[in-house]
């Protein structure tokens, strides 16, 4: 298997447990790969495995999980510190709550930025709001002196995934990044991730269990069901011919979104 992230056969565990079973995928530069099955199915913990954010109870017990020459589960803390971020972001379901509520978006995103660049605030300032004018904010300075609580959920997230974008990660990981919002920012959400691969070639891989995010933007989709893998495959096969009737009635919960 080839492809700027790989996963291969992995085994994760929490406590002991088995929760991801032999699971083998990859994604090519440029790549959007969904992400889906029932809740508890181990989607969050397939992706967070690779930046070692698994927690105390998590480990990899099997496999390995390629970036580029580099399997990831080789590093050590400080090495695996250095490429997140920088080489491989990440954004959650609330990027709102992960801000600080008493200092301004601009702080905050200048102090991630220093953690993996040497920039002066005038610079940042510049970068960051070129960055938020490209995806659509009007006043994008205004956006980096204002506090979290001063931005809707929806923009608190658009900013999220902008800000995500500012050390230009060659990978994206997301985690519901449109679950908590309405449909027409989930809308704008997508659109602001397929710009992101455009522009970017970044390579995103996208858990959700929300299938018509899956079907308005990624190439290709893996379907896990009890942590192991139920269909891979392009998009619109697997849509079009699903295998079992597992995803059969995830298809079935589809809500609109369409592309
Ligand atoms: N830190 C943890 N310690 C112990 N068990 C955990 C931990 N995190 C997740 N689990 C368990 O691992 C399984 C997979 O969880 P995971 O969050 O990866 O699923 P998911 O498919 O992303 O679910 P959801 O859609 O609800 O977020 C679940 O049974 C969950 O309870």
């Amino acid at each position: 298997m080839s492809g700027i992230i790989c996963y291969e056969n992995v085994d994760i565990c929490y406590n002991g447990s088995p929760v991801i079973k032999k699971v083998s995928f990859s994604a090519e530069k440029g790549e959007i790969l969904g992400i889906a099955g029932e809740s508890g199915s181990g989607k969050s913990t397939l992706i967070k495995a690779a930046i070692g954010l698994l927690g105390k109870n998590g480990s990899v017990t099997g496999g390995k999980i390629w970036y580029e020459e580099k399997n990831l589960l080789d590093l050590n803390a400080k090495e695996l510190r250095k490429i997140c971020g920088s080489e491989i972001g990440m954004i959650f379901q609330n990027a709102g709550s992960s801000f600080c509520p008493i200092r301004t978006v601009g702080e905050q995103l200048l102090e991630e930025m220093k953690e993996h660049r040497k920039i002066k605030k005038a610079e940042f300032e510049d970068e960051a709001a070129e960055m938020l004018a490209k995806f659509g904010f009007q006043d994008p300075k205004r956006i980096l002196k204002s506090y979290p609580f001063e931005l809707s959920g929806g923009m608190q997230q658009r900013v999220g995934v902008a800000a995500a974008m500012l050390l230009k990660p060659k990978i994206l990981l997301a985690d519901e990044p449109t679950s908590a919002l309405d449909v027409s920012i989930q809308k704008q959400v997508v659109e602001q991730m397929k710009m992101i691969r455009e522009q970017y070639g970044t390579t995103i891989l996208i858990v959700t269990h929300n299938i018509g995010v899956i079907r308005a933007m990624a190439d290709s989709m893996l379907v896990l069901k009890d942590g192991k893998m139920e269909e891979y495959g392009k998009t619109q096969e697997v849509l079009s011919h699903p295998q079992s009737d597992y995803t059969k009635r995830l298809l079935a919960a589809i809500p609109v979104l369409r592309r």
